[in-house]
């Protein structure tokens, strides 16, 4: 018996692979690599280079292996550019869960635990957001992971399926030293490059209404994040009740400032961030309760802020100077 990764090769799912495997559970990964790295998934991990949309295929080779439950992480994930590129989003991440729920009726694969976003809250007027906020996501990448969500239960209504939705904050860090996160839009991964370029980092806008005038967010480790799937995946197979939907946050605000003198800190290296100007679409605020998660899915923050930045840099890939 195993557990289907889909995005496996990704910063936040090779995490995953590696979390089951150390609790003794079996992977089969799924990944098309448009962002995710092959050398992530160690060589014994079955690994299908293949885009879920393509259910046939998906269907076929998935055949060849006991699937008990899935991981759904394989998504197009950057927020800002999905306002640009709406058709790729939709099409890769609803039309990719559309897919794979179809292929995951025609197995009889009777469990998933999905990876949702904060971006499905939007710019919530709340100071915690909890899982009775209201979401109202202002990007076609929130919109579609929430569409994601409307699925995944609707599916469940009509078929049985054990199911549970991971509303992910600011993951950031590095769980093992061969493993990081490549994104070129987002905050941790832009900052490191930077340094070891030799440039600047850079700050979207220091004039948010927030104590240092810089946006705030709610940062977890990756490898925190990664147990919450194998307790997640657990729980449903073995017949626990789960919430339709949890917040993976741990409730305390960090500052981008903040996150430039961590990073500073932690490398010796003194910089003074470049200010430019807003990136749109950014909230000023978004923190999160990880209660119920904590309740239910034994969720915990086992690591610092410092931690988080150190393993980031310590895990960050070689890159030539330009
Ligand atoms: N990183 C974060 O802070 C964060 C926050 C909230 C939610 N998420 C969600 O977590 C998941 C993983 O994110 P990540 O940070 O590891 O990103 P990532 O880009 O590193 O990983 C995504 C992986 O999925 C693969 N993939 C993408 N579309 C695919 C498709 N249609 N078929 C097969 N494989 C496909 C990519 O090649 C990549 O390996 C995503 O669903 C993302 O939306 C991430
Ligand atoms: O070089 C940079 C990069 C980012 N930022 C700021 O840092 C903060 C964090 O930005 P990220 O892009 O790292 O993350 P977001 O808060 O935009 O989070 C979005 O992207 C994440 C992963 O892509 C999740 O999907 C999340 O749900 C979604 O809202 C933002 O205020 C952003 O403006 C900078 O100041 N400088």
């Amino acid at each position: 018996m195993a557990i289907l990764v889909t995005g496996g090769a990704g910063y936040i799912g090779a995490h995953v692979v590696r979390a089951l495997e150390r609790a003794g559970l079996e992977s089969v990964v799924v990944d098309d690599l448009s962002s995710g790295h092959r050398e992530f998934v160690r060589p014994e991990v079955p690994f299908i280079d293949l885009n879920v949309l393509h259910a046939k295929q998906l269907v076929d080779q998935l055949a060849e292996h006991d699937i008990e439950a899935v991981i759904h992480l394989a998504a197009f994930k950057y927020a800002g550019v999905s306002v640009e590129r709406p058709a790729h989003t939709w099409r890769q991440n609803a039309g990719g869960t559309l897919s794979l729920l179809r292929a995951m009726e025609r197995l009889d694969i009777g469990a998933i635990v999905f990876s949702s976003t904060a971006a499905v809250y939007g710019t919530p007027d709340v100071e915690t957001v909890t899982e009775d906020t209201a979401t109202n996501p202002e990007s076609p990448y929130g919109e579609s992971k929430l569409v994601g969500e409307w699925m995944i239960r609707d599916q469940a209504h009509a078929t049985g399926l054990r199911h549970t939705s991971l509303r992910y904050f600011n993951v950031v860090g590095s769980g093992e030293p061969d493993l990081y996160d490549s994104s070129p839009h987002n905050l941790f991964p832009l900052v490191i490059r930077a340094l070891t370029q030799g440039h600047r980092p850079r700050i979207f806008g220091d004039d948010y209404p927030t104590p240092d005038g810089t946006c705030v967010r709610d940062y977890v480790h990756v490898a925190d994040l990664a147990e919450a799937h194998v307790t997640a995946v657990r729980r449903l197979l073995a017949g626990n009740e789960l919430e339709r939907v949890y917040n993976l946050g741990n409730g305390e605000g960090v500052s981008v400032r903040q996150i430039m003198q961590s990073v500073s800190d932690a490398t010796g290296i003194a910089f003074e961030p470049e200010v430019m100007g807003r990136r749109p679409g950014d909230p000023a605020r978004i923190v999160a309760s990880g209660a119920l998660a904590a309740r239910d899915l034994d969720w915990k923050l086992t690591h610092t802020l410092d931690d988080m930045v150190a393993s980031a840099w310590a895990s960050r890939p070689v890159e030539p100077a330009d």
